[in-house]
């Protein structure tokens, strides 16, 4: 069956991986039984990953999952309520000195001082660092030298990303906490940026993603985890992640055909939705041997379209993609996965 992925920006196929959510030698980065509470709330309730240089690990999830609260701990903003972080083998909590040098960040919400041009806002960024990127390379990695004499009260939103990511890369990060860094991109902006991001993994950077673009993750991540409710519900290597979910054969629905009418296809299991403001059938193949039966389904509903006289419009049979899995995240139908 075909999936849905495009280019790797990276070009490079995903690398096999022996356990989800384990890296694979050296982690840059290591989290072992996360907790963190607000108060009575547990927003994060038993997260465990390993980033290794050079690897991207990108953290999904539903809104208010637990990823900005798990990164901000990393950062040694939080102290964990339970469980242990570790960068390089040292706790960040308090941030020390010997750390600090060593990791950066984009976050979601912006430190830039808006009356400063893009130009003093590296200069002043550069001043502080102790060995920084030259300013010309900073502004050319992100696309900005343009933009040099421009303030930052002027710049477009996704332009302030850039200058965020810029300064982020500036000072020579081993680990690079990304949250969320091409909200408010354009596509070709978006695109632009993940190039920048693969060219640091590709320097030996240790990266930990947080997007909603599922697209993103698909693109840069060697290993995923999707969080839902403080906890991790499916991680691993995008192929490992999307393995166990199958296939799906899908088509518009026909006026004429109720969802009762839909014939039971050997080993697929029927649902009917909305697609395009349109009926939707579909069906899940899953389980062992699931190629060849969902060509077995196939068949089926084809023999079960030529006698009933039922047009299958917009048929498609495919691999299960990351959004298939999200959603089912979201919904809570997802079983625990990894460690
Ligand atoms: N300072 C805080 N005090 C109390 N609750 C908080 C605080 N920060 C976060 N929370 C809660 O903790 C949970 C996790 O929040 P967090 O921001 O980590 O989620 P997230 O996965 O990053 O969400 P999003 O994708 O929406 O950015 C949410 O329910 C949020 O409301």
């Amino acid at each position: 069956m075909s999936t849905r992925q495009g280019t790797d920006p990276r070009g490079e196929a995903a690398d096999p991986t022996p356990a989800p959510g384990a890296a694979r030698s050296g982690a840059a980065i290591e989290v072992r039984d996360l907790r963190q509470r607000y108060g009575d709330f547990e927003a994060v309730r038993g997260v465990s990953f390993d980033v290794a240089p050079g690897e991207l690990f990108a953290l999904l999830g539903t809104n208010g999952a637990g990823k900005t609260t798990t990164i901000e701990t990393l950062e040694g903003f939080r102290r964990p309520s339970g469980g242990a972080v570790r960068i390089f083998g040292t706790d960040p909590y308090g941030r020390p000195a010997g750390l600090r040098d060593r990791m950066n960040a984009v976050l979601q919400q912006s430190g830039l001082l808006d009356d400063l041009t893009v130009a003093e806002t590296i200069d002043l960024a550069r001043a502080l660092a102790a060995a920084p990127r030259g300013h010309r390379e900073v502004l050319d990695r992100v696309e900005l030298a343009d933009k040099s004499d421009v303030a930052v009260r002027a710049l477009s939103g996704g332009q302030k990303r850039r200058l965020d990511l810029g300064l982020a890369i500036l000072t020579r990060p081993e680990v690079l906490f990304l949250d969320e860094p091409t909200s408010g991109m354009d596509p070709e902006m978006r695109r632009a940026t993940w190039q920048v991001i693969a060219d640091l993994i590709d320097e030996g950077v240790a990266v930990l993603l947080t997007t909603h673009y599922l697209e993103e993750a698909e693109r840069l991540a060697d290993r995923l985890a999707i969080m839902h409710r403080g906890e991790i519900r499916v991680a691993g290597a995008l192929s490992e992640v999307l393995g166990g979910w199958g296939d799906r054969i899908g088509f518009r629905l026909p006026p004429s055909v109720r969802s009762a009418d839909l014939p039971s296809l050997s080993g697929a299991v029927a649902a009917v939705g909305v697609r395009g403001g349109e009926p939707w059938a579909s069906y899940a193949v899953t389980g062992s041997d699931t190629d060849h039966r969902a060509h077995t389904a196939v068949a089926e509903l084809l023999r079960w379209a030529h006698l009933h006289q039922v047009a299958l419009g917009g048929l498609e049979v495919r691999t299960a993609s990351l959004e298939d899995v999200f959603l089912r995240v979201a919904d809570g139908a997802a079983d625990l996965v990894g460690d």
